[in-house]
């Protein structure tokens, strides 16, 4: 992908695919992001070789472009702001404000900031990743990967042009990931645009950020660059569609709060861009003048020039189609799998690893001829994917945070389901514990027999509040059950008491007989 930081080299010259020891693997990898590097490690584990290919950096984009970097640069303000929220601590800063002429919610300090991104991002440097992977026993490759007849892949090195050819006795998994999908707007591709990899690798704050898009990129990276000293203003269809709309209010809230211009209803259509200055025009004429634009508009399958087509996979922009074992069931004889935002099941690094362990963990037990067995024997066997993967979870890390898993109501309604959805505010003891004012929301959706099947959870530090609310619809339980599982006083945990009194309220008598 180019508009990056010229100073980062992204096509390390490393690891060429010329000096691999072996011409054929059991196993060929093609993508070494999170998805890819599980799988290939997977592999190994299970005493099978595994080759990795890798057309940038060994990490992919999680660890050097998105949530590794996103997250590490958004703590900062989160730990400044939970230690400003609690009595004690508040005062002191107060003081030694007044002492030294400061400001009393102290600033992120960016020298800081940016050296914290740059650690845990390892420099964008993978060497050390690399050696990491090679002690446990997976072979790797520099070059960008493509399938070159059956069980076979092409590697083509970026420097020297030379292609190498690698084969696979059991199966060739791609795991290339997603790229940004930008929309066709006047002037827009000519306008230096920013896509996330500038926004989580940037080394200044500029000016007045204007962001397209408010799905988890654009408002995560509006409540970075607006804590951080940027003006912004986001321009949306609407505040994250994809949650429950309360939670998307509270962000919208929130935001306009913090001083974000969220402008919602209008659309883009030119940008004009000068050296300093971007325009953004409006769809009513109206013109917002900022220093840069960050498109964040969704993504697309990165399958470009891959040749999957050839062997019966999607075209350019689709997804890949897999069945619950992560194979690309359209291509004949089964040796082909895609994992992780290819597939684009869900995007998110999480699901990119589960799904990394039930395609390696299929492609041995076919390897070994016991997959139909463990398939029909065991339902939580661990080669498909269960269909409470509807509890998908995700994180959102603006302020508040969200979290959520499950159906929405309005999801959960539209497939013809009887609901009962209850929603709470967070106020129990733990929370108000946790910071003055603690301002919270949860919601549970509930079915006609009881189970829980929808969870969302709105707060400051509240990501951490979701899991159990996913097992428990992995687990089928009913809200009855988990009415008996006691939070332990006083924790944050005590929403869930909360809930379940909410859901016990919420039955008439008539029902309870
Ligand atoms: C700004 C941002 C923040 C995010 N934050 C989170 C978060 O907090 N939590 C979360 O769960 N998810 C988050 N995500 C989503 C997450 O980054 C992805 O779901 C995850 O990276 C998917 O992993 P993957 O292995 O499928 O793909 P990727 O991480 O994209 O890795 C794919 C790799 O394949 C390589 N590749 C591509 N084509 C070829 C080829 N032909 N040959 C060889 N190699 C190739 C690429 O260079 C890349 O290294 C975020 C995304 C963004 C953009
Ligand atoms: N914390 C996390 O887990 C996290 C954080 C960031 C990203 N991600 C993942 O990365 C993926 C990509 O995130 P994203 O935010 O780029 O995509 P997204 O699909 O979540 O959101 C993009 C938004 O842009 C809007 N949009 C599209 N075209 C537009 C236009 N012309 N004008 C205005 N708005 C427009 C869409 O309606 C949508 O709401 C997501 O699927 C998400 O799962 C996860």
């Amino acid at each position: 992908m180019s508009l990056t930081r010229p100073d980062i080299d992204i096509h390390p010259k490393t690891f060429p695919a010329s000096a691999l020891k072996a011409r054929t693997y059991d196993v060929v990898v093609i993508g070494g992001g999170p998805a890819g590097l599980t799988t290939s490690l997977r592999i190994a584990q299970g005493g099978f070789t595994a080759l990795l290919i890798e057309s940038e950096l060994v990490g992919g984009e999680c660890l050097y472009w998105a949530c590794v970097p996103s997250k590490a640069l958004l703590r900062a303000s989160e730990a400044i702001q939970n230690v400003t929220s609690v009595g004690g601590a508040r005062e002191k800063l107060e003081l030694l404000a007044k002492k030294y002429g400061v400001p009393a919610r102290p600033e992120v300090d960016l020298d800081g900031l940016w050296a914290r991104r740059d650690m845990f991002v390892r420099r964008w440097q993978d060497d050390s990743l690399v050696n990491e992977i090679h002690g446990a026993g997976v072979d790797t490759a520099h070059g960008f990967g493509r399938l070159s007849g059956v069980r076979k892949v092409e590697i083509k090195d970026w420097h020297s042009g030379n292609v190498e050819e690698v084969e696979a006795r059991h199966a060739v998994v791609i795991a290339t990931g997603s790229a940004p999908l930008i929309p066709q707007i006047d002037g827009l591709e000519n306008s230096k645009y920013w896509t996330a990899r500038e926004a989580v690798s940037a080394q200044k704050v500029p000016e007045h950020l204007i962001i397209l898009g408010a799905g988890a990129v654009g408002t995560e990276m509006a409540t970075l660059y607006n804590q951080i000293g940027s003006k912004v203003t986001l321009i949306a269809h609407s505040i994250l569609p994809k949650v429950v709309p309360q939670a998307g209010n509270m962000i919208q809230e929130s935001l306009g709060k913090a001083g974000v211009d969220v402008i919602l209803g209008l659309e883009l259509v030119k940008v004009n861009r000068t050296d300093a200055m971007v325009e953004a025009v409006l769809s009513d004429g109206s013109v917002v003048k900022g220093t840069e634009i960050l498109v964040a508009t969704g993504r697309k399958a990165q399958i470009t020039g891959m040749m999957l087509e050839q062997f019966g996979g999607p075209i350019d922009g689709g997804w890949a189609k897999v069945d619950d074992s992560m194979c690309v069931s359209s291509v004949p004889e089964g040796w082909l799998y895609a994992v992780g935002d290819l597939n684009g099941r869900a995007l998110m690094t999480h699901i990119a690893k589960y799904q990394a362990k039930l395609a390696a963990n299929s492609i041995i037990a076919k390897a070994k001829g016991t997959y139909q067995r463990e398939v029909s024997l065991n339902f939580w066997n661990k080669l498909t994917a269960k269909p409470t993967g509807l509890a998908i979870a995700q994180s959102i890390f603006t302020d508040p945070q969200i979290a959520a898993c499950g159906l929405t109501p309005e999801q959960a309604t539209a497939r013809g389901m009887k609901i009962r959805v209850v929603s709470v505010s967070m106020s129990d003891p733990g929370s108000m514990l946790h910071a003055e004012n603690y301002q919270g929301w949860a919601q549970w959706v509930v079915d006609d027999a009881g189970y829980l099947i929808g969870a969302t959870f709105v707060g400051r530090d509240a990501v951490d509040l979701l899991q159990a609310s996913t097992m428990a619809i992995v687990g089928k339980m009913t809200v009855e059950q988990i009415w008996h599982v006691t939070p332990p006083f006083p924790t944050m945990s005590e929403v869930y008491t909360t809930l379940s009194e909410a859901v016990e309220a919420a039955v008439s008598d008539v029902e309870k007989l």
